[in-house]
């Protein structure tokens, strides 16, 4: 499936959203944060603004809800043009049915996990998923320090894929960047989050593809 780069627009300038996905044409999705002021001690932004950046970013939209009841809101990101929906598995009441109708309305179903959340689990639901997302800080804001501790989760939920023979995606977000990336695709991710290296950088494009780089390098 390749390595996937998603700029965080958690850290760009809100201001000019438009501007922003342009200035990282070389990504291959976009990555939303909703968050909800509830489910994580931040408030961002919600589906007005994910319809509207749909119609504005040339990527697919990567959303992720930091939100308290995502078995209500998912189906509703879908209709306002993300192309995959995360909810948070501590929030979910009903995992399954969640993925379901996300996958049904036509976008890819992701579960989300809380750096200590453990992915064992939910072994027996990854089929019904398109992609898990592993948490490398406590969800909330940019610009936090990358947690090692979660490495050895990448590495399992890496063999849990390939045990059941699955063609998902591992997406890692947190503290991505060019000091980060090599651990976490040597650890089997695929698909990398990252907001305030890219965003933060003289030339935002330049450093997504100079991730892609060691992350492709990190797994040859
Ligand atoms: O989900 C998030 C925070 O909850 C952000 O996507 C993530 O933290 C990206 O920002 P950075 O790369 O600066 O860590």
């Amino acid at each position: 499936m390749g390595i996937q780069i998603a700029p965080s627009i958690l850290t760009a300038d809100f201001a000019h959203l438009a501007d922003e996905a342009k200035a990282v044409s070389d990504a291959e999705w976009l990555h939303v944060d909703v968050m909800d002021n509830h489910f994580v001690p931040n408030l961002t932004l919600g589906m007005p603004v994910v319809e509207a950046l749909a119609k504005a970013a040339e990527q697919p939209l990567d959303c992720h809800l930091m939100i308290e009841d995502p078995d209500r809101w998912a189906p509703g990101y879908v209709e306002a043009g993300a192309s995959s929906v995360t909810f948070h598995v501590e929030a979910c009441r009903a995992p399954i049915r969640t993925a379901r109708e996300i996958r049904a309305k036509g976008a890819r179903a992701a579960m989300a996990l809380r750096p200590a959340t453990p992915i064992e689990p939910y072994e027996d639901m990854l089929a019904e998923l398109d992609m898990v997302l592993l948490m490398t800080v406590e969800p909330g804001f940019g610009g936090q320090k990358f947690l090692d501790v979660v490495l050895p989760k990448i590495r399992r939920t890496r063999d849990l894929v390939t045990k059941h023979g699955l063609d998902i995606w591992i997406e890692i977000d947190g503290g991505v960047s060019a000091e980060t990336i090599e651990r976490c695709a040597e650890a089997g991710a695929d698909v990398f989050v990252a907001g305030s290296a890219v965003y933060s950088a003289d030339n935002p494009n330049e450093m997504v593809n100079h991730l892609r780089t060691l992350a492709e390098a990190a797994t040859a």
